[in-house]
């Protein structure tokens, strides 16, 4: 496999007398890509199976929240003029008419003199205008302040009240929280785990979203072998397929993860076809250099029209320099054919692939954030007319940025000690330690 740093070709300069063979900028690649994608139709959703989606309707709520007015304390309910003035000395005694508890059926209703026994969340009864916490009450023992409730048999007798309580305190009052008509969430919201609460206390059962896309990865390569396999001679594990899938599902997507794939045109062919019918969009890994058995270049490069098309190009970065990009089958699937290097891969992943499946689920922003940080080691040989992505930890306390491995892309290591990508300019080959570059920030 030739290393990263080649390509000093001719080709290399965009001349205008061959325009296959120029060097894509990174930005016009991901405009291509971008410029390809439409959102997902949006469907209906159970609520958990929203969760990280995109809204598309605006939602309001059919009733009040809280529904009624209820207790924010265990406690009494009582009547103001009942406990004016009322001391731990000199205590109201009011007679125990009944339990109001959360969910129970009819309340008994609360007279001059009278207290019902009620729960956090229970309805305010009739007759009674506010709730005095039970830790203000003997809680019907007729000893001392209690500190918890009694058991059942606590609802009725007598209880003394040791303090005042004024109209509606720990009330929450119906409407408090929403009102009935109230718009409590707008089209665009992603769903996060406090709005499918809020969606579920209104009583939604089900929303319409911007749908996960399903995503088919599929690696290529007749020297690959499943994790959990011994390899023979010449073969290697398969990462690209795990590291692919577990992006993938990173950015928000529903992953299939299908097996490496041999070098054989037939059999990839095979592969895409019985996957297309699951998938809103297919990455593949490997194959798309210029080597012998580059199968998935030598396979997608033909396709006929009906069939679909995929543009191969070389990109002005590294690494990631080949790229296939383009829309197969009848749902016209947008199909990425990354680089089977595994650094390539998974930069080829986070720069188009991940935008691209924001952009089926509506997701803004599309990229990741980047930031300028000061880096603390100096680069050498950043190749000439490419964008390098290298491998960096950035300590966001600090704002500073440190390599980690150097430039090649089979250093899977480095990669996983890695949380960014240092960019390091097109038209920059070296870098002085303490230089202030763009940094994407990977989590
Ligand atoms: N003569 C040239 N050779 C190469 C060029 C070039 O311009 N001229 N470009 C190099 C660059 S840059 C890259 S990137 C690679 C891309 O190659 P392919 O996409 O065809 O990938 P393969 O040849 O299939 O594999 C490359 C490398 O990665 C390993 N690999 C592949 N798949 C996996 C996987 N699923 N898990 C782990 N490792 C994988 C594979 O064994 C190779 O070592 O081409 C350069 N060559
Ligand atoms: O440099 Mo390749 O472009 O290793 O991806």
């Amino acid at each position: 496999m030739s290393s990263s740093t080649d390509g000093t070709a001719a080709a290399e300069v965009h001349d205008g007398r061959d325009l296959e063979d120029r060097l894509w900028p990174v930005e016009e690649h991901l405009a291509d890509i971008l410029g390809k994608i439409r959102p997902l139709e949006p469907i209906e959703l159970q609520l958990l199976d929203a969760q990280g989606c995109v809204l598309v309707e605006d939602i309001t709520a059919p009733a009040a929240l809280p529904p009624f007015d209820n207790s924010s304390m265990d406690g009494y309910a009582v009547r103001v003029a009942d406990v004016e003035g009322a001391t731990e000395e000199f205590p109201a005694v009011l007679t125990v008419v009944g339990d109001v508890a959360a969910g129970g059926g009819e309340p008994p209703v609360v007279g001059p003199g009278e207290a019902a026994r009620i729960m956090t969340g229970a309805p305010l009864p009739p007759g009674a205008e506010a709730v005095v916490p039970v830790e203000w009450t003997d809680g019907g023992t007729g000893g001392g302040p209690a500190t918890a409730m009694t058991g059942p048999g606590g609802d009725s007798g007598e209880v003394r009240v040791h303090r005042p309580a004024g109209a509606r305190a720990h009330v929450r009052a119906r409407g408090s929280d929403v009102t009935a008509g109230d718009l409590v969430l707008r089209a665009g919201t992603v769903l996060g785990p406090a709005q499918i609460g809020l969606l579920a206390a209104i009583g939604r059962a089900t929303v319409t979203v911007r749908p996960r896309p399903r995503v088919v990865v599929m690696s290529t390569g007749s020297e690959l072998v499943p994790p959990g396999e011994r390899l023979g001679p010449g073969l290697i594990h398969d990462s690209n397929s795990f590291v692919l899938t577990a992006c993938a599902r990173d950015a928000g997507a529903l992953a299939y993860r299908v097996g490496a794939v041999g070098d054989e045109p037939e059999t990839l062919r095979a592969a895409l076809e019985d996957q297309l019918v699951r998938a809103d969009a297919v990455v593949t890994s490997g194959g798309v250099s210029v080597g012998a058995y580059d199968v998935v270049k030598e396979t997608l490069s033909g396709l006929t029209a009906e069939e679909g098309s995929v543009a191969f190009r070389r990109l002005a970065m590294q690494p990631g320099k080949p790229q296939g990009f383009g829309r197969i089958g009848p749902d016209r699937t947008p199909l990425f054919a990354l680089p089977g290097n595994p650094v390539s891969s998974y930069v080829s992943f986070e720069l188009f692939v991940r935008p691209a499946l924001r952009a089926l689920m509506g997701l803004e922003p599309v990229d990741r954030r980047t930031v300028r940080a000061v880096c603390t080691d100096g680069i050498e040989s950043s190749p000439k007319g490419r964008r390098q992505y290298l491998r960096g930890r950035h300590d966001p306390a600090t704002g500073r940025v440190t390599t980690v491995g150097g430039a090649g892309s089979h250093l899977v290591k480095a990669l996983a000690e890695a949380n960014a990508l240092i960019v390091v300019p097109e038209d920059t080959t070296g870098v002085e330690p303490g230089a202030e570059l763009d940094v994407v920030l990977l989590d």
